[in-house]
């Protein structure tokens, strides 16, 4: 074994060297595979270049997503909650986060207001701003739910594409879109910290629904909405998404 793996040590390299395939060819610059046999192990390295990085390589750990999720006894996953500033997002996010626990289940809230006080600090609510915030938080919930946390991210991300994009960094079961479909009239009623009442007044430029874009989205998995023009109990609103969760069996490994 020893012996044979001494020659591919050798012989592989040249064997590239002399017969180099198109792809290789292709890839050289982009994307180098470099591949070596040690003792019984064969690994692979991928070096590339991704955004604004040049030779960076990807690390496998040895411990992965499937054991942390045995060891939680949960899935990881994203509840994506999205809705009008007033509609109720962080009521909810709270109030899911407390009933996952209270049922044994770790969960994670990441919430646009309090990400602004670090992580984003340095982003406004220009439509460039809001789209790198969702862009960051996408992926820190990735992050989350790869951890094996259920991932309760609350912010009101209102561009579809920017959703859209959170989305597609996870399969695409995984990423819970729940849509806080209350109408202004009732968000801007509730303004509890004001911001309705200076954005009407001029005071706030580009606040969501008053003078910037709110888009709902068309694929969402779960819609939360008034029922005869009274808004549910956050605990019943909670009890859907855990209801759905279960179903899905994100609730066991
Ligand atoms: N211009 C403007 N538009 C909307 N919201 C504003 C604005 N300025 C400040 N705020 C406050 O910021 C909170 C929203 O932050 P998010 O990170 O969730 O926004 S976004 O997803 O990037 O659009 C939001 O919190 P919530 O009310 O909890 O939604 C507001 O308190
Ligand atoms: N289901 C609900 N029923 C009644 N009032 C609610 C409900 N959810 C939230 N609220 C109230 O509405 C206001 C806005 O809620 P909040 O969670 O801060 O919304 P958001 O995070 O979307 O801005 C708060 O005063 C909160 O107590």
């Amino acid at each position: 074994m020893k012996c044979l793996c001494k020659s591919l040590k050798i012989f592989y390299p040249c064997f590239l060297l002399l017969f180099p395939s198109p792809l290789l060819l292709i890839s050289l610059g982009i994307l180098q595979p470099l591949s070596y046999i040690a003792g019984k192990k064969a690994c692979c390295i991928l070096m590339a270049t991704l955004g604004n990085s040049a030779n960076i390589f990807w690390h496998e750990c040895p411990v992965g997503q499937a054991e942390r999720q045995k060891l939680l006894n949960q899935k990881g996953c994203v509840v994506w909650i999205t809705g009008l500033s007033g509609s109720g997002k962080s009521t909810l996010a709270c109030t899911l986060g407390r009933e996952l626990h209270s049922r044994g289940h770790l969960s994670y809230v990441l919430d646009g207001d309090n990400l602004r006080h670090g992580l984003n600090k340095n982003l406004g609510f220009a439509p460039e701003d809001r789209t790198e915030n969702i862009r960051r938080v996408g992926e820190v919930a990735k992050l989350f739910a790869d951890a094996g946390l259920i991932c309760i991210a609350s912010l009101i991300s209102p561009y579809r594409k920017d959703r859209d994009s959170c989305r597609a960094l996870l399969p695409d079961a995984n990423f819970i879109e729940v849509f806080m479909n209350m109408p202004l009239s009732l968000c801007e009623g509730r303004d509890p910290k004001g911001l309705y009442k200076l954005a009407r007044a001029g005071k706030i430029k580009g606040f969501t629904g008053i003078d910037d874009p709110y888009e709902a989205p068309s694929n969402c998995e779960i819609e939360l909405r008034q029922i005869n023009g009274v808004c549910p109990a956050p605990s019943e609103m909670a009890g859907k998404v855990v209801s759905y969760l279960d179903g899905k069996g994100f609730l066991q490994a």
